[in-house]
């Protein structure tokens, strides 16, 4: 019971609305940031009669969902993802269950552990010698090249699929779902998250239209939940397969006699999941930090002094260069702080009500934790909008990496392989 308890402050709200009507339309990360000036670090909003809150400091977010990580680690109902384009058994929408705890524990066993990192180093090492013999014959691809670098990491360490040219074939049905799903999945058609009715209206009525998108969608998604795990089974029978998660986790469970038809669904939904959730956000990281070099020239002189003193001229700089390259680990941090890949990152879902500052949050409540707001918090990043690596140098504020990967039970668990 709410009792005297008042909701955290927020904008107006109409009694079927709510304060959709306010929310803004284009970048809405700065849209809630304004909000967050007018209102506090911790925003109130309901959207039709769904609460939410929208948390826009690194305290607030550091509070609730790391400290109560418990009770703010759950994901809202997502129709639209799940049911209607059928990402089921995606980790990222999956309540918190212990379907989920058993999917979060394969990956992370699969992702986070030292062993497997190390293992994955020989993919990175090649993958850069791919990479760079790329921009050298055709420069101009560098965009799609960084794509094709961070979709053979994951394609290979995902399903054991080494990937040869540039017209791959499971490249391309991941590419074609991920983008599919991202396109039919605007502002409009994410309604029936919050009228779960409109469900029920047929394609043909006005308001419908979209389900005929989703039904297109959701054949590119089941593709790509079929295909690479069929290749991966055909390529296990005739002892051709290389180890990878999805082989490791179909021989585990069919020696425990469990490899059922819901598991296997399971083990496609959470490689498909490695796949979506890996790709874009890797890429979209490199492609920011040759936009900060080329808009800051000095940072860029003073990394490749570094590099050239430690690593010399001989060889390529490997991961076990880090620790002597001090200047190269701030610029990296920088580039995760100056443009964060997930502005938004992935929105959470509260199980219990809760009191936060004297401030009454439902059970049920979506979270929505505005990483960009955090990354420009001016006490945190003095004159955040610069891209200024020095500033991890003199003092140590918040390793950014604390909040681009999200949060508490949810943080990302491809960050120690990002
Ligand atoms: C720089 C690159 C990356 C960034 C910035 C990033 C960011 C994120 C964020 C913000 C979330 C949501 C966390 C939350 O709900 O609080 C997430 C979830 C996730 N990421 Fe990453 N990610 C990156 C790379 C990767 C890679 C390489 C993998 C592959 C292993 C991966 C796999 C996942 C998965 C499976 C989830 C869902 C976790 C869950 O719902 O429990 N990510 N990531």
């Amino acid at each position: 019971k709410q009792g005297a308890r008042p909701y955290p402050l927020g904008p107006i709200r109409l009694p079927f609305l709510g304060s959709v009507h306010l929310l803004p339309q284009k970048y809405q990360e700065k849209g809630f940031a304004e909000w967050g000036n007018r209102y506090g670090s911790l925003v109130f909003a309901k959207l039709f009669q769904t609460p939410t809150i929208i948390i826009n400091s690194w305290e607030v977010a550091r509070d609730l969902m790391e400290k109560r990580s418990g009770n703010y680690s759950s994901r809202p109902r997502l129709i639209l993802m799940v049911e209607m384009f059928g990402w089921q058994n995606a980790l990222t929408t999956i309540p918190y269950n212990d379907r989920f705890k058993l999917i979060r524990k394969w990956i992370q066993t699969a992702f986070r552990t030292k062993e497997a990192l190390e293992r994955f180093e020989e993919i990175q090492r090649r993958e850069v010698g791919v990479f760079l013999n790329n921009v050298l014959s055709t420069p101009d691809g560098w965009v799609s090249h960084l794509t094709r670098f961070s979709a053979s990491i994951v394609m290979e360490t995902t399903y054991g699929h080494q990937v040869t040219g540039n017209d791959d074939k499971f490249i391309g049905i991941g590419e074609r779902a991920a983008k599919a799903t991202a396109k039919a999945g605007s502002a409009g058609s994410m309604l029936v998250d919050f009228l779960p009715f409109m469900r029920l209206i047929p394609a043909w009525c006005p308001g419908g239209g979209f389900k005929t998108e989703a039904a297109a969608v959701k054949k590119l998604v089941r593709e790509l939940y079929d295909a690479p795990y069929n290749m991966v089974r055909e390529n296990m029978k005739t002892g051709t397969a290389k180890a990878s998660f999805t082989s490791s986790l179909i021989e585990q469970l069919d020696r425990e006699g469990q490899l059922t038809y819901e598991y296997e669904e399971m083990i496609k939904g959470a490689a498909a999941t490695i796949y979506g959730a890996g790709t874009e956000t890797t890429a979209t990281v490199m492609n920011t930090f040759i936009l900060a070099m080329v808009r800051n020239p000095g940072v860029y002189k003073k990394l490749q002094e570094e590099i050239d003193r430690v690593v010399g001229s001989e060889r390529l700089p490997d991961l076990h260069d880090r620790e002597a390259l001090p200047y190269t680990e701030c610029v990296i941090k920088e580039t995760y702080r100056w443009r964060v890949p997930l502005p938004l990152g992935l929105p959470h879902n509260t199980i219990t009500e809760d009191t936060y500052d004297g401030y009454y949050i439902p059970e049920n409540t979506l979270v929505i934790p505005n990483i960009w707001a955090m990354s420009q918090e001016e006490d945190i990043y003095s004159k955040p909008t610069e891209f200024r690596p020095e500033r991890f140098l003199d003092k140590t504020p918040l390793d950014p990496r604390n909040i681009i990967f999200g949060f508490g039970r949810r943080q990302c668990p491809g960050n120690e392989l990002a």
